[in-house]
């Protein structure tokens, strides 16, 4: 990217205590248009309509996607020069289908702390964890005859058991009632605020967005103007 590019964007950067995610002139294919945006608050929702690129951008911030073109920095460093596993182990994401293995809760718990190379979880932080995420199971029930909003929470449970810095996570609470969704949402809230952790969450649900109104992005047709309040 030209100096001039980036320049632009230094200037309208936002100081903030600690900017997690800054984004310059990203384009992706004819999906993405960014000219700049800072991504700094504890709790972030993306929100906008289907196919605005919501997901695409979230995609982008773990390196599943590359841009076509600007730069993504991560607390400072260029997201093109750090490994993706490197990433990972600080960014994790869940995605929007809850991805269930063989076998029961305890090991769909541990896979993700085994994927990302991390020690094995105590029983009590796993029996925590399905209590955060109000999944009362005992931890060797098996996992394929859950319903799809349980195996949305465990898949919640799983990453939150991740211990990472930052938490991507898409439509969380798609499969949940609202009473389930605000519970999860501000127990995950009240976690990442309480260990200084980020969350950033592509949510359709306005009763999730509206609970964090100063830290929702609005995207539509693959262009944001950042914060609502700014
Ligand atoms: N790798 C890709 N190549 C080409 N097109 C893609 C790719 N990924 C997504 N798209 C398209 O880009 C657009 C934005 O998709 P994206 O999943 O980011 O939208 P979204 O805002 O998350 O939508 P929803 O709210 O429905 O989940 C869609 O039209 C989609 O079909």
């Amino acid at each position: 990217m030209g100096y001039s590019r980036m320049a632009k964007c230094a200037k309208i950067k936002i100081k903030k205590e600690k900017a997690v995610f800054e984004i310059c002139n990203l384009k992706f294919k004819n999906i993405l248009d960014i000219e700049a945006l800072t991504i700094d608050r504890p709790i972030t929702c993306i929100i906008g309509s289907s196919g605005s690129g919501k997901t695409t951008l979230l995609k982008h911030l773990n390196k599943l996607y590359t841009p076509d073109s600007g730069a993504i920095t991560y607390n400072g460093s260029d997201l093109a020069e750090i490994p993706a596993v490197s990433l990972r182990r600080e960014v994790v994401m869940l995605g929007q289908t809850p991805v269930i293995y063989n076998g029961d809760l305890e090991e769909n718990l541990q896979i993700g702390l085994r994927f990302s190379e991390k020690l094995p979880a105590s029983r009590d932080r796993l029996l925590n964890a399905l209590e955060q995420v109000k999944l009362n199971k005992p931890l060797d029930d098996p996992c394929l005859s859950l319903s799809g909003g349980e195996k949305q929470r465990l898949c919640l449970a799983r990453v939150m058991l991740m211990d990472a810095e930052v938490y991507l996570l898409d439509e969380p609470s798609a499969a949940l009632d609202k009473e389930t969704e605000r519970f999860i949402i501000t127990n995950l809230a009240d976690f990442v605020t309480r260990e200084k952790k980020a969350l950033i969450m592509v949510t359709h649900s306005e009763e999730v967005s509206g609970l964090y109104p100063e830290g929702t992005i609005r995207i539509e047709n693959g262009r944001t103007g950042g914060y609502a309040h700014e």
